[in-house]
């Protein structure tokens, strides 16, 4: 990719970051500098030369399929709870933030969301903090290992997101671990989603179109295929499946801690393919306590930033309560109690 502007591309690139991993400081220098330019031109790539082994990618798959096939009554026992962790059945969530489109037929998928983990007897649970509170796991009995495999994927999806942040904190030309500390506690969503076949009907959507909210999110898909990302002539351009890669976008907190010099492009899905799809994005924000204000370096001298300071926790519960039917009814009795 030449020099471009913002959403002027027809593929998703490329981008092989195993330079982080190593000690060369100018490949390490170069990986960053091309990062850089397809977070402000694209906001999507795939990673390759990552150290995930495939095993653990395609563990965390048999984990979904061997949820997602349990009798329905069995999975509602997990419904999603306060704390956004859980079940959410077919059709659950309609996006209604979009600045994409007017959405209002529900999303053809179902899912399950685990979170970073809070224990009950953890001070930010005592305490009632939003969003902070224990995973909801299945009976051991009927899917045995599943929690150790879940937990070991977050852990390695954590550990790459971290190399991530670093590289992004280079790419902006800040030491590497400059941004590191907004992320001593990340939030931390690992979800499974399972997508049946679709019929073809206008509007209708495995995922409608929409943007994520937070820093980065690191997706792996099976071979299925139908993920799609709206560049800025309006074309829905595919984000086919590559083995052993991740799909990385920037999310909106990224967008404007960057001072949208970074974009957060619209994405969607609609599986057509006749097969069920699978998909597991694992969405790597800031601690909730942290303020996120736009970085100096992103704002040109003698300009203002262009939004303000928001603390983490309060930009994701007000974006989670506007997006989430089951959410609604809640948030809206708090707001007029
Ligand atoms: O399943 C996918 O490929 C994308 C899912 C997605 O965009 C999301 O959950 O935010
Ligand atoms: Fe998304």
């Amino acid at each position: 990719m030449g020099e471009r502007e913002r959403g002027d591309f027809s593929e998703i690139p490329i981008l092989d970051v195993s330079a982080l991993y190593g000690a060369d400081q100018d490949a390490i220098r170069a990986t960053a500098a091309t990062l850089r330019r397809y977070l402000e031109t694209v906001g999507f790539l795939y990673v390759v030369g990552h150290p995930i082994p495939r095993a653990d990618v395609e563990a965390v798959r048999e984990a979904s399929k061997r949820f997602f096939a349990l009798p329905e009554d069995e999975k509602l026992k997990l419904k999603i709870d306060r704390n956004f962790r859980g079940y959410l059945p077919f059709a659950g969530s309609t996006i209604v933030t979009s600045s994409v489109a007017t959405v209002s037929k529900p999303n053809q998928s179902e899912s399950i969301f685990f979170m970073h983990e809070v224990g009950e007897d953890d001070p930010r649970a005592l305490a009632e903090k939003p969003l902070q509170g224990p995973n909801q796991w299945p009976d051991e009995a009927a899917l045995g290992g599943f929690r150790e495999t879940i937990e070991n994927y977050v852990g390695e999806m954590s550990t790459l997101a971290r190399k991530m942040v670093g590289a992004i904190a280079l790419s902006l030309g800040l030491p590497a671990g400059s941004l590191d500390r907004y992320f001593d506690q990340p939030t931390t969503f690992l979800r499974l989603l399972h997508y049946p076949t679709q019929p073809h009907e206008e509007g209708l959507f495995g995922s409608a179109p929409h943007t994520d909210y937070g820093f980065i999110t690191l997706l792996a898909q099976d071979d299925v295929g139908g993920l799609e990302v709206k560049n800025k002539a309006g074309e829905w351009v595919p984000a086919p499946p590559i083995p052993d890669s991740f799909v990385m976008n920037v999310g909106d907190i990224l967008a404007r801690w960057s001072n949208d010099q970074f974009v957060s492009t619209p994405h969607r899905v609609i599986n057509r393919s006749g097969r069920e799809r699978y998909s597991q994005p694992f969405f790597f924000d800031p601690s909730m306590d942290e303020t996120i204000a736009a970085l100096p370096v992103c704002v040109p001298a003698g300009a203002s930033p262009k939004y303000e300071p928001v603390l983490y926790g309060d930009y994701l519960m007000e974006r989670i309560d506007k997006n989430y039917h089951y959410r609604k009814k809640k948030a809206a009795e708090a707001a007029s109690a």
